[in-house]
This record gives C-alpha cells, structure tokens and sequence, in this order.
C-alpha cells in the first residue's frame, strides 16, 4: 500500500507538557484512517500537527519527523500555506464563514489567485457536488452559510477544503456535532471521497471508526499503543488496553 504520510518518533509538547509521545506511523494513500482512545490522548495533537494548525500556540514545540510524500513538513523550505492546500482540515464545530455559501467555497481558490468568474462558479459546483450538498444549496448559493443546518454547515466546510483540491483531508471528529442522520451522510460522503482522498478521521465514536475505516490508530495518554488494520485490530487487538477500550471497559 502506498504511503502518503509518514509519521517518525514524532513527539508534541505545549510547554513542558509532552500532549504525544514518540509516535511512529503511515498513512496510505486513499485509504481512511481513524485515530482513536479516550480523550486527552493526544488524538487532536496528532492530527493538528498533520496540518501545522499548532504552530501558532505560543510554547508549542515539536520533536521527530513528519513526511508528506517524503518531504519533511517541519523543515523550514516548507511553503505552510501551499502545504495546506494538498493537507486540508475539516473541525468538530461547522465553522462556515460568515459570507454566502458560494463565498465559503471560494475562498481558498481566491486565496490561490483565482479571479475568473466562470473558473470560480465551476469550482464552487464541483466541490458542493463532492461533498454531497450541491441539490440542496444549488438555487440559494447567495445564502449565508451560517443559515445552513449543522449537517449541511458541515458538508460546506468539506466542500470549502475540497475545493483547493487537496490529496489529504484531515477530520476532527467531524460528526459530534450532527444529529445520526446528518452523521450516517457525513460517513457515507466520506467513504466515498476515499476513492479519491487520503482521509485520516480523529473519532470519539468507536462504532463510527470501525464502520468507515480501513486503518485504525489507537492512542492512550500521548502514546501510539496499536495501530494496523481496522479488521484485524477488531478480530484479535494485539494490546490488552486496545482490547478494553474497544470493549468500552476504559476511555
Ligand atoms: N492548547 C493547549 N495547551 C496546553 N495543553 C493542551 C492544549 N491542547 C491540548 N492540550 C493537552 O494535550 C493533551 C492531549 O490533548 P488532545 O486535545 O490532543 O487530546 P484528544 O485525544 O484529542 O482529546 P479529546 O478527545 O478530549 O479531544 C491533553 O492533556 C490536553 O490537556
């Protein structure tokens, strides 16, 4: 399986305090990965690191490597603003912004120096119909984003990443804020976006990382513990901690 990502004796800290520890771990390309364990486990830091979101924390500091596709993304060659049109990143709270849906969507192109008009509209429409929102909002795209409902607000904010054309998608626990039906499309939008998109998912829901994902990263106070494949860890986890949190007996 090809790596997109490779995460190498990776540690986070914010101050004093190491938030992950030593992690090493590789992320396939077009493949979903879930990162999971009981909160404060370091699952967000991980993630967050992925994107560089971090970097503005005053006493946020980092040790280890992170690879995308072979290139150390803390090196200081590294162009964070490109950088973050090929690794996009999807939050727990919808956080459309307070322009027209067809704004929200636009933003990043226009950010890149997208001017067209006709350019922008055929973006816009390919990114809403990606992420499953196009029938919905085709006939409103004036419309604030924020009069959307939260599962609708969310599907924006992947349109919104989705239309810089990025490779990876980052979630952090995208769904806790969406009621089950708004969370079962959201899943099955992101199944889908697999074919093309490397996913990589923090989840707080157990049931939800095994329905839709092919890898799963288990975490436990800042350390990796198991990491493999969704259905083998399921079968026979190797770690008895994996194995009880799976079985809701920690977390
Ligand atoms: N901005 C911050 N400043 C200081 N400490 C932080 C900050 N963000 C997180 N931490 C600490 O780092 C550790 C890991 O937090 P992190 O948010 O990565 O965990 P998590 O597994 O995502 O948790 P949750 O599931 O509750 O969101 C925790 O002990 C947390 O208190």
């Amino acid at each position: 399986m090809e790596k997109i990502i490779e995460v190498k004796d990776f540690s986070a800290y914010y101050g004093d305090k190491e938030a992950v520890r030593n992690i090493t771990a590789d992320f396939c390309k077009n493949k979903i990965t879930a990162i999971i364990g009981p909160s404060g486990c370091g699952k967000s830091t991980l993630l967050r690191s992925i994107n560089r979101i971090n970097d503005t924390i005053p006493g946020f500091s980092v040790k280890g490597k992170i690879y995308f596709e072979n290139k150390d993304i803390y090196s200081e060659d590294i162009d964070v603003t490109l950088y973050r049109k090929r690794v996009g990143m999807v939050f727990q709270k919808p956080t459309p912004f307070p322009m027209s849906i067809f704004d929200n969507v636009a933003f990043g192109p226009r950010l890149h120096g997208i001017k067209n008009r006709k350019k922008l509209e055929e973006i816009v429409e390919r990114s809403l119909k990606q992420a499953a929102l196009w029938d919905e909002v085709k006939d409103e795209l004036h419309k604030p984003g924020t009069a959307l409902s939260g599962g609708q607000q969310q599907r924006l904010c992947i349109a919104r990443a989705l239309a810089v054309e990025p490779e990876v998608l980052l979630l952090d626990e995208p769904t806790s804020a969406l009621d089950p039906i708004a969370t079962q499309k959201l899943e099955v939008l992101l199944e889908q976006l697999s074919e093309n998109y490397t996913i990589i998912i923090v989840t707080h829901n157990i049931a939800q990382a095994i329905r839709i994902s092919d890898y799963l990263i288990f975490m436990y106070r800042g350390d990796l513990i198991e990491s493999g494949e969704t259905a083998e860890i399921i079968k026979k986890p190797k770690n008895e901690l994996t194995e009880m949190y799976l079985n809701g007996k920690i977390g």
